[in-house]
């Protein structure tokens, strides 16, 4: 039955044999095989799909395309896989259930699932209800190769009547109409954007050179997919021979945009025989805790950090225990005499050095659509003998896999929470004054978070400090110190979803005001895995309040809370690659003169992938890649370093002056920083604003110091030294917040402009005043 082949396939995947196949129904691939691609000798793809009595395999030499093959040549195919004496499944009959496997598009260069493309793929399915006229052709003409042999060596031009013209005219556009061929052209590597260009040829030489008796054959089938199927084999012959030049420049594109077997970029991490432990458990288990006891007991080691902060507070808690550990991250190099261990940002891991154990922090990142690759390049490419993985499952099966393809040892070490996490069902009823000493209130706007704040001093004899992402992590570390501190008056914490990764805070309960974020274009309700988190961090072993509460704000919110807490950690099928600068640069050998933030967009759409990986999302690098581009005389490498900045693109002071840094460098200019400091702590939201928007700026520089040449960023003491007093500056106008925020009426007209349908009142004090 098709779940028995589709269980050969997935077998046959994962234990990496190869497969003869060979088609009938394709003949296109048959034939080019013999030329190009050689017995088709591949490994089986993870993407196959069962539908009716049909077996679909996308295949695997390019991303697009599907191959279609009929159960029963699946069989001779079955036969044909070598899989180690594991071919129970081979005999089994082929039924047509497909209850288990849901059909799919194909994957796109962005890895979404194209529908046209899947509507296209139907195509493929039409021919055995083929029309009389469609079955006649096919039983004349059977052979494609000498179809097209005989047009290639014929010298008469046929007398088309009017009428024929026209059809074949008809048959050929919806040839070039056709994403079925259009897709199946790759495997010949005739690209889209020439694909067309392609057909009009071929619909010239085959109004050229047909016989009348063909042209009419084919005019009684019309413009459908049957002409269609019938042409395309005819068609890939008349490609190969006549535009091998395309056919080569197309195939070194595709090549060089090889992100296959990830695996096998890091020969000498798979040299080594790895242990990997996860330490796999909900949040507040002691995941990170055991893994940095074996960190600190090794005789050199490194922690990879998910965030600055936690880089630094790793960095600090290993040297206060007497080991010597050097901090490195995108804005800071802290090199500690004869320290052997290392505590780092995931970003900045060096796959050239040997440690005895490595700790990757947070390994579900993997799947982050944007920054994911940093965990699966530290995973894959490690060269430590211990290498130990720290959260939740959802990330287990991928991890088992991957182990599987690097032959490395995985030992699971399962955790769960030293106490269950306790939710508060009466809620705080809407009210702020409600809020106890301990509490975390997480709201998920910075506008929402002062305003929470401003209420609950306001009204309570609370006072608050505050955590959200745009603060910097040395801010963010002193307010968390503030909270933590019992001696002081700052006992209730106002914080973003940025409280939300390995802090450790003294929190007795997370209260949500809202489980609503808005996403960059609408409110959307905050994801089950981020709640989860987020409230996980409530009670901590070891600290004052061990038992962990939550609660919301409103009771209207509660029931989404205990839903997203009941439920089960999701399954990541994927998990995220971006390529090496120097993969980048034998693409752009291929395309030359193509502007940056194009050569990046190209990239992802000829890349191929596995089925286990994406390609991270790069919409932030592209829009500096676009700004930059009018910035001469900068190198490929010079261009990436700085597309790469940690910029924030809505802020339009620090994209001018990430221009003014790539120009004044561009020039071979020492870069300045020409940016002075308040004298004082904000007494505003807009000098707030203001504060954040210059420690992001330094925060550039730095970074940027770090990629380029000391000579180019030299200021980089002075910009340091700023950078702490900005941080200062912050500290201190937080603890002084009293103006009131953007206007409600700014905002509510905004909501309407954009048509949110966000209905919580924007004034909380306001709320609380009635
Ligand atoms: N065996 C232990 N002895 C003492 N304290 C512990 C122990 N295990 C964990 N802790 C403390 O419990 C708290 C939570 O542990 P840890 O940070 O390791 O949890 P985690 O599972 O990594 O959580 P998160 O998902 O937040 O990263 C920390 O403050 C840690 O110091
Ligand atoms: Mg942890």
């Amino acid at each position: 039955m098709a779940r028995g082949v589709a269980g050969v396939l997935r077998r046959a995947y994962n234990s990496r044999v190869r497969v003869l196949l060979s088609t009938r129904n394709l003949h296109s691939f048959r034939e080019t095989e013999s030329r190009s691609l050689c017995n088709s000798d591949f490994d089986v793809p993870t993407n196959r799909f069962c539908s009716g009595n049909r077996v679909r395999i996308q295949l695997p030499w390019n991303d697009y395309r599907f191959g279609c093959f009929e159960i029963g040549k699946v069989r001779t195919f079955s036969s044909t896989v070598d899989n180690n004496g594991e071919n129970d499944d081979i005999e089994e009959s082929v039924g047509s259930e497909s209850d288990d496997y849901d059909e799919e598009g194909v994957i796109n260069e962005f890895g979404d699932v194209d529908e046209s493309l899947l509507n296209d793929s139907v195509v493929a399915e039409t021919d055995e209800i083929g029309s009389e006229a469609a079955r006649a052709l096919n039983a004349r003409y059977n052979d494609p190769v000498e179809l097209y042999r005989e047009l290639r060596e014929s010298e008469v031009r046929s007398k088309l009547q009017l009428s024929e013209w026209d059809s074949l005219h008809e048959i050929f556009g919806y040839f070039a109409q056709s994403g079925w061929a259009a897709n199946q052209a790759l495997a010949i590597y005739i690209g889209k954007s020439f694909f067309p260009t392609a057909v009009s040829k071929f619909r010239d030489f085959f109004l050229e050179k047909c016989r009348i008796e063909v042209v009419q054959d084919l005019v009684r089938v019309g413009p459908t997919d049957e002409a269609v199927k019938f042409l395309f084999p005819v068609f890939v012959e008349f490609c190969i021979e006549e535009f091998p030049d395309e056919i080569k420049r197309f195939k070194s594109i595709v090549d060089t945009a090889d992100l296959t077997k990830p695996a096998t970029w890091f020969p000498f991490a798979r040299a080594m025989k790895r242990k990997i432990v996860y330490h796999c458990g909900p949040t507040n288990s002691g995941k990170t805790y055991n893994a940095l006891q074996r960190f600190m007991e090794a005789k050199n080691g490194l922690y990879c950090s998910p965030l600055r902060l936690l880089a630094m507070e790793v960095f600090d808690k290993v040297n206060a225990l007497g080991i010597y550990c050097s901090l490195l991250t995108g804005q800071e190099k802290k090199h500690v005499p004869f320290a052997n261990h290392v505590s780092c940002t995931v970003e900045m891991v060096s796959t050239d050095e040997l440690y005895e154990v490595a700790v990757i922090d947070e390994i579900q990142m993997m799947a982050d659509p944007s920054r994911g690759h940093a965990w699966t390049k530290a995973l894959l490419g490690l060269k430590a003998d211990e290498i130990h993985l720290c959260g939740d499952p959802s990330v287990l099966d991928i991890v088992r896999k991957m182990c599987a393809d690097t032959g490395d040892e995985l030992v699971e070490e399962h955790y769960e929470r030293f106490k269950p996490l306790v939710v508060e069902a009466k809620t705080l009823l809407g009210d702020l004054k409600n809020v106890k000493s301990g509490d975390c209130v997480v709201a998920f706007s910075r506008r929402e978070i002062f305003e929470v704040k401003m209420a609950i001093e306001k009204h309570t004899n609370h006072r608050c400090c505050v955590i959200y992402g745009a603060l910097p992590p040395e801010t963010r570390r002193q307010q968390a110190n503030l909270f933590n501190d019992q001696e002081n008056e700052y006992d209730v914490l106002v914080a973003s979803d940025a409280v939300g990764m390995g802090l450790n805070l003294n929190i007795r309960r997370v209260v949500f005001y809202s489980l609503n974020k808005y996403n960059g274009d609408k409110m959307v309700p905050v994801a089950a895995s981020q709640v989860k988190q987020i409230a996980g961090r409530a009670g901590r072993r070891g600290s004052r309040y061990p038992d962990g509460l939550t609660t919301t704000l409103h009771l209207e919110d509660l029931n989404y809370l205990i839903e997203c807490l009941q439920q089960p950690f999701d399954e990541v099928t994927k998990v995220g690659l971006f390529p090496f600068f120097e993969q980048i640069e034998l693409f752009a050998a291929q395309v030359p003169d193509m502007a940056f933030s194009k050569l990046l967009d190209h990239f992802g759409k000829h890349c191929r992938l596995d089925g286990s990986y994406f390609l991270c999302r790069h919409d932030h690098v592209k829009k500096v890649a676009n700004m930059l581009e009018k910035v001469q005389g900068l190198s490929l490498e010079d261009r990436f370093n700085f597309c790469f900045a940690p910029v924030n693109i809505r802020n339009p002071k620090a994209m001018y002056q990430l221009y003014r840094f790539a120009s004044t460098y561009s020039q071979d200019t020492p870069v300045n920083i020409a940016m002075g400091v308040p004298k004082s702590s904000a007494k505003n939201d807009t000098e707030l604003l203001d504060l954040e928007s210059r420690h992001q700026i330094l925060s550039m520089y730095l970074w940027l110091s770090n990629q380029f040449e000391e000579k180019n960023f030299p200021f980089v003491e002075r910009v340091e030294a700023m950078a702490t007093n900005i941080a200062e500056l912050l500290g201190e106008s937080l603890s002084k917040v009293s103006w009131k925020m953007e206007s409600k009426e700014e905002k509510v007209k905004g909501q309407k402009k954009e048509g949110r349908g966000y209905e919580r009142p924007a004034s909380l004090i306001k709320l609380v005043n009635k």
